[in-house]
């Protein structure tokens, strides 16, 4: 099971060799204009699966919603502590 941390730790080492295979790559060099449509999307996803579609799939929604503001956090050259210290 892939933590948050480890999960932002994959991302921004692909992010920093520009790993011509990864997605995520593709998503960041794309911009946060992309990216911010792509989790009010996951965020729409995330509302309909907890009012339609169950735990499971609920959960599911929100991994990629996390996924993706990780994207917007790497985007916005953004680190953990940079998010951390305002929780
Ligand atoms: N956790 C994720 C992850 N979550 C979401 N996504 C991307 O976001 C897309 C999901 O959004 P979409 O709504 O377009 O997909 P969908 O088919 O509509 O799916 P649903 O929302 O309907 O379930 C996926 O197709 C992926 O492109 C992810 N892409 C990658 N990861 C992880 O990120 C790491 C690096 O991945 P790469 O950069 O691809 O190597 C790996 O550990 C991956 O497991």
């Amino acid at each position: 099971m892939k933590r948050f941390e480890e999960l932002f730790a994959e991302l921004q080492e692909k992010v920093d060799r520009q790993d011509p295979e990864s997605g995520t790559v593709k998503a960041v060099n794309a911009g946060s204009h992309a990216i911010g449509k792509k989790i009010l999307e996951e965020a729409g996803e995330v509302w309909m699966a907890s009012q339609h579609e169950g735990r499971q799939r609920t959960a599911e929604e929100i991994s990629q919603l996390l996924y993706h503001v990780q994207c917007m956090m790497i985007a916005c050259d953004l680190d953990l502590d940079d998010i951390y210290k305002h929780l």
